[in-house]
This record gives structure tokens, C-alpha cells and sequence, in this order.
């Protein structure tokens, strides 16, 4: 191999390594997660994401997941990403700062019984903590995607939320592992709607 191609390959060498940790320690909080979504569409709850950046993308991915489908046809499934009205984070980007473009949409739209899953590689992201916030605020419950140590979203969580963290520093292996989860999330909650899956 060359060079380059020697850097390309560690990179899948490292991302492997990575998802066979998270492998490791995250199936039971996974499993957690699913029953807790679950149990909020069956109840007529919906699921609000959000997060930045790569994590944005990966809000956006989930509830297109949610309200079109995943792999296989099935009703639509109430997910909502905080992070696409434009007009509503510059808005209250402009107005109140940048923390609380999703804190305010939280407090809008989220009602007792749904979920909100925020997702932050580092767990510090202000906009993400202030989100929580309102959460549980409106009585929700929170599923966290986090990376490194959990940083301070970890040490909000309430009893009845969810931490997904994947231990390890670099953000880019986390997104990778958040995806993964996100996609067992999605098959974990079809199996259990049509399949009649149990914990
Ligand atoms: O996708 C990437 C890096 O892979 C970036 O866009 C990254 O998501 C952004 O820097 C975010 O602002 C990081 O925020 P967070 O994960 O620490 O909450
Ligand atoms: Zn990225």
C-alpha cells in the first residue's frame, strides 16, 4: 500500500475497532432505548432529535427512518428533526442565541410521553443540554447519543432516560457508532411492531 492508501485503510482498521468496543457495552442501553421509543409511538407519543453538525445529519436520518420507512413497509412512525426550519433557528438563533434553537422547539412541540433523543459527540453542546432541559421540563423522557466521557449531558440525565455512550476521543468514530445505533433503533422498533419482538 501506499501512503495514502495505507491512511485510508487505518481508518477502517480504526472504525472497526471502535464498533467492536461499542459492541461491547452498548446492547443493553440499545435494547432500553428501543423499548423506550417503542412504548411512546404505541402510546400516540413521537420521538424530537436533535443535534449539530454530523449529528444534525444523523436527526435528519433517523426520522426519515421514523416517517418513511427503514427496510421494510410499515405505518409512518411520529419523528420529528429539530434541525431543519430554517426560519425557526435563525430565528430564535437571532433572537435568543444559538443554546436554545432546539430548547424552544422542544417547548413548543414536545408534550408528556414523547421522547427526546439528542445527540452530541462530545455531550457538551449547549443547544443540545438546553433541549434536555426542556425535555423533561414537559415531562419527557430523554435518549442521549454521546461520545469521550458523556461530558455534561450524561451527568443530566434523569431515572427513565437512556445513555448511549461511546467511549473513545475522536469524533468521527463516534458519529459512526451513533449511526449504527440509529439503524438498530430502526429495526429494533420494526421487529417490535411486526414481528411482536419482546425484550
Ligand atoms: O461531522 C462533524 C465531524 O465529523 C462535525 O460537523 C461535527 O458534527 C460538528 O463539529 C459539531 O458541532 C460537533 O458537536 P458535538 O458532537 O460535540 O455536539
Ligand atoms: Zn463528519
Amino acid at each position: 500500500m501506499n501512503p495514502l492508501q495505507e491512511r485510508i485503510h487505518a481508518h477502517f482498521e480504526e472504525s472497526i475497532k471502535v464498533k467492536q468496543l461499542a459492541q461491547q457495552v452498548l446492547p443493553d442501553a440499545t435494547a432500553e432505548a428501543a423499548l423506550l421509543l417503542f412504548n411512546a409511538l404505541a402510546n400516540d407519543g413521537k420521538i424530537l432529535i436533535c443535534g449539530n453538525g454530523g449529528s444534525a445529519a444523523d436527526a435528519q436520518h433517523f426520522a426519515a427512518e421514523m416517517t418513511g420507512r427503514f427496510e421494510r413497509e410499515r405505518m409512518e412512525l411520529a419523528a420529528i428533526a429539530l434541525t431543519t426550519d430554517t426560519s425557526a433557528l435563525t430565528a430564535i438563533g437571532n433572537d435568543y442565541g444559538f443554546e436554545h434553537v432546539f430548547s424552544k422547539q422542544v417547548r413548543a412541540l414536545g408534550r408528556s410521553g414523547d421522547v427526546l433523543v439528542g445527540i452530541s459527540t462530545s455531550g457538551n453542546s449547549a443547544n443540545v443540554i438546553e433541549a434536555i432541559k426542556a425535555a423533561h421540563e414537559r415531562d419527557m423522557n430523554v435518549i442521549a447519543f454521546t461520545g469521550r466521557d458523556g461530558g455534561k449531558i450524561a451527568a443530566m440525565l434523569r431515572d427513565g432516560d437512556v445513555l448511549l455512550n461511546v467511549p473513545y476521543p475522536r469524533t468521527a468514530r463516534i458519529q459512526e457508532v451513533h449511526i449504527v445505533l440509529v439503524h438498530a433503533l430502526c429495526d429494533a422498533i420494526d421487529a417490535m411492531l411486526m414481528d411482536g419482538l419482546s425484550a
